[in-house]
């Protein structure tokens, strides 16, 4: 059964109204299964999943098919793009925006873009365009970012050069919408000046809010910032870790700041504008009740915001990290590596860069291509590549690109940098990356995938790995051997004979042996610029040790022709080993499927879900006939861990993920709840299914809820039936987004009620931030609400 959301309904609507391209009507008539040949590198991401990463992921999740997802949600499909001018006429936006379009796909025969409205503030220097298909996304960023002169941003006509992000990567800012690039000098980093020269954006890991990475790798620099050719460490880590430079308390007091600032008061804020309008709505006779304010509102802290849970660990705590392959620039007088056998039509190009850089050079900007000179028949050899990867930046002379695989700082055009300087990266990943940049690329003779020009065949890497069960799974994602969309007709960079030789190869480099400790060095708290560094194993002292026995249990690859980055249900082939990853939280063992969500902290997740154990306990007198629905479960883990800690006595958990829900259906029968009765998971979107399960609940059955959305947040649909059940007394949400959709959501759950959210409202209780990422200005949050009492309620309704 279908379920229409009234309110994308309604959007969409509008949106066709709108249409401002000639080109568009068209093109949103059309059957977007269709994915008109466009295709690009979907960039791993680097901070990735707050259940970061992802956006992409869960957005794509959300529907069963394309078609659906294309006539639903059009976050996904949403691009700002800063730096234009301020004061435009409208025909003068259509006119701009349909100059990006005709030269993008004058120059791109075979992949067309379209925009099917574009939107410009009066008095605002962005335009918002919502394209055709979600597969425009990426290759209409690349465009505007790195699409005009020497592979440059495209400029507006006073020479300043364009900046365009997906909007629903913007979410560090208050408002998405409002968000204006040329205003961000004031960064959330309390305020206190960064040290270093380059301001970035902090993008989400992963998506893997299902995380799917989002691109979070498209890192831009501020626009007035010229793009250097290649960036120092700390450069690499203001761009992906931009609160290294602060002590861990400095980063949870500017923390708390954001929730406080922009999460809880914002709340507040949203709830009573929505009494105003309903104030002027009775003042215009449109209604008869006037509804005063709730009382909690109008208290001095009305959200009970405690202080943030630090994270257990502080650094190397990803146990998921997703790399892209793309090329790594080396200046030509640097590069000492020879060319090795096979290496030949690899893509190994020469960029002439001709980018001014900064004229000092410190030892972090040191850089020899020690990658590059690592005898690849050693395979015990430790690297030392945190140094000396990238290279020398104060060189403007020509560049090659090798390929290689790692993070995006900077943007496609800036090539891949390793992940070694970046704290919160595993050593085991690095071990990962070494081996594929110093043994596999040289030696292969296929290409990494373009995502301007859609050939090639090596996407990106995703790496999963547990330090406490010290399995290690590694997920490849390729075009079509063939050699991607944009082969050539000729056939000439198709690389079906060479691909399972190659395939074999990797395998052979990633099982050989445990994965190697590679040295890294970081650089103190409270990091001032100096060469004050301080080497990785006296940070971690036996942790160290840990990571010593990890080894790569399972392979998989994964073939999508597509644009962004398949959703978690695209098919995936297993190659290697087993086939999934165990993870043990708590007194409970995971198992954990290529397409299935997971919290990239595991220490942290721990703490995050005995969190919701307490918020649940409270509430529940007689947990063994206590029923906890489980909204967006994953692979079971919160509803598991209840059951285990004995809260309650029965578990419905939904989420939209295939492969989550076949793991946690294993997971239940693993961690011993065989009774399909007590314990049940389904497949479907929430919306789908939620309004039926709660029907059908017996009407004696204590009932609580947990959500868990990924950062698109819940639907309308799941909001409106947790908020009308009133069987519902404590509702615990575990956000990945608190300052964007936390607030949206908190806002239509407290709200006064109305047509389309009746019922009597809650009211937060409990906001309890976690730090689930340190370093990244991301921050989980659980926050509680409880049922507002009748009588209360009544007071204001009279
Ligand atoms: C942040 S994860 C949380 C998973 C789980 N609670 C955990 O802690 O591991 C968000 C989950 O929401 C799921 N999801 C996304 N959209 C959904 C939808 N419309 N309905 C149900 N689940 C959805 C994703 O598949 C993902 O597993």
């Amino acid at each position: 059964m279908d379920v229409e959301h009234p309110a994308a309904a309604t959007t969409m609507d509008v949106e066709r109204q709108n249409v401002a391209h000639p080109a568009a009507a068209a093109a949103d008539g059309e059957d977007r299964n269709n994915s008109d040949g466009v295709t690009s590198a979907a960039p791993a991401n680097v901070d990735a999943e707050t259940a970061a990463p992802s956006v992409t992921t869960s957005t794509s999740n959300r529907f069963e098919s394309d078609s659906m997802r294309a006539k639903f949600d059009h976050s996904s499909r949403k691009v700002v793009v800063h730096n234009v001018l301020k004061f435009m006429r409208s025909k003068d936006v259509t006119k701009l925006t349909s100059s990006w379009i005709n030269q993008y796909n004058s120059s791109n025969s075979n992949h067309q873009i379209q925009i099917v409205n574009a939107r410009k503030p009066p008095k605002d220097s962005w335009i918002k365009v919502t394209l055709a298909h979600e597969e425009m996304v990426t290759p209409f960023i690349t465009f505007i970012n790195s699409g005009g002169k020497d592979g440059n941003a495209l400029v507006n006509e006073r020479g300043r050069p364009l900046f365009a992000k997906r909007v629903d990567e913007m979410l560090d800012h208050d408002d998405n919408d409002d968000h204006d690039h040329e205003d961000d000098e004031s960064d959330a980093t309390d305020g206190r000046k960064r040290k270093g020269t380059v301001h970035a954006n902090d993008t989400p890991i992963d998506n893997d809010s299902n995380g799917s990475d989002n691109n979070g790798n498209n890192k831009r620099f501020k626009s007035d910032t010229q793009q250097k050719p290649s960036l120092s460490d700390d450069e690499v880590r203001d761009a992906i870790t931009p609160l290294w430079r602060l002590s861990y308390e400095e980063q949870l007091s500017s923390k708390i700041r954001e929730m406080v600032n922009k999460c809880a008061n914002k709340i507040v804020k949203e709830i009573k504008a929505k009494f105003r309008t309903l104030e002027k709505e009775a003042k215009r006779g449109h209604r008869k009740e006037v509804i005063k304010l709730y009382r909690w509102l109008n208290q001095n802290r009305a959200i009970n915001m405690q202080q943030p849970v630090p994270s257990p660990r502080t650094s190397e705590y990803r146990n998921k990290v997703e790399f892209t392959f793309g090329y790594r620039l080396v200046p030509e007088e640097n590069e000492v590596v020879e060319e090795k056998d096979g290496s030949e039509g690899n893509g190994v190009n020469v960029v002439n860069n001709t980018n001014e850089a900064s004229a000092t050079t410190t030892t972090n900007e040191r850089h020899d291509n020690a990658h590059d000179v690592v005898d690849a028949s050693s395979a015990s050899a430790t690297t030392n590549a945190g140094e000396s990867d990238v290279p020398n930046p104060t060189n403007t002379n020509n560049y090659r690109q090798v390929p290689a695989v790692g993070f995006l700082a900077q943007g496609w055009a800036g090539g891949v940098y390793p992940p070694h300087p970046l704290q919160n990266i595993p050593n085991w990943s690095c071990s990962i990356a070494d081996i594929l940049n110093t043994d596999f690329l040289p030696k292969s003779s296929i290409p990494p995938y373009d995502s301007k020009t859609h050939r090639g065949v090596w996407r990106s890497v995703t790496i999963r790995a547990s330090l406490r069960t010290k399995e290690c799974m590694v997920i490849v994602l390729h075009a079509p051997a063939k050699g991607g969309a944009g082969a050539r007709e000729d056939g000439s960079d198709d690389y079906s004979s060479v691909f399972e030789e190659e395939k074999a190869r990797l395998i052979e480099l990633l099982t050989q042996s445990v994965l190697r400790v590679v040295e890294r060095s970081f650089p103190k708290e409270d990091h001032d610029g100096s060469e004050d560094v301080t080497p990785v194993s006296s940070l971690k002292g036996d942790d160290n040790e840990a990571e010593n026995g990890i080894r790569v249990t399972s392979i998989f690859f994964q073939e999508y022709e597509g644009l962004s980055n398949p959703g978690p249900d695209h098919p995936v082939q297993h190659i290697y080993g087993k086939e999934f990853i165990e993870e043990k939280l708590g007194n409970c063992t995971f198992q954990i499927s290529p397409g299935a969500f997971f919290q990239v902290n595991t220490d942290g997740a721990e703490v995050l879900y005995n969190i919701v154990v307490d918020r649940i306990r409270e509430v529940t007198s007689d947990p063994m006939q206590t029923l906890l629905l489980d909204v967006c479960c994953g692979t079971g883990t919160i509803g598991l861990t209840c059951l285990n800690q004995g809260v309650v006595g029965k578990l419905v958990g939904v989420d939209i993920a295939e492969p989550a829900i076949a793991d946690a259906k294993l997971n239940a029968s693993k961690n011993g709840y065989t009774d399909k009765s007590l314990a049940q998971f389904i497949a479907s979107p929430a919306e789908k299914i939620l309004p039926d399960i709660m029907r059908d609940i017996p009407r004696n059955t204590p009932v609580v809820a947990v959500v868990d959305p990924a950062r698109d947040g819940l639907h309308g649909i799941v909001v409106r039936a947790l908020r009308a059940n009133e069987k519902i007394q404590r509702l615990v949400y575990v956000s990945c987004n608190p300052i964007g959709t936390l607030t949206r959501d908190a806002a239509m759950l407290c709200g006064p009620p109305t047509k389309k959210y009746p019922g009597i409202p809650y009211k937060p209780t409990m906001a309890q931030p976690v730090d689930m990422f340190p370093l990244t200005k991301h921050c989980e949050m659980v926050m509680t609400f409880d049922r507002m009492s009748k009588e209360e309620y009544e007071k204001h309704h009279s």
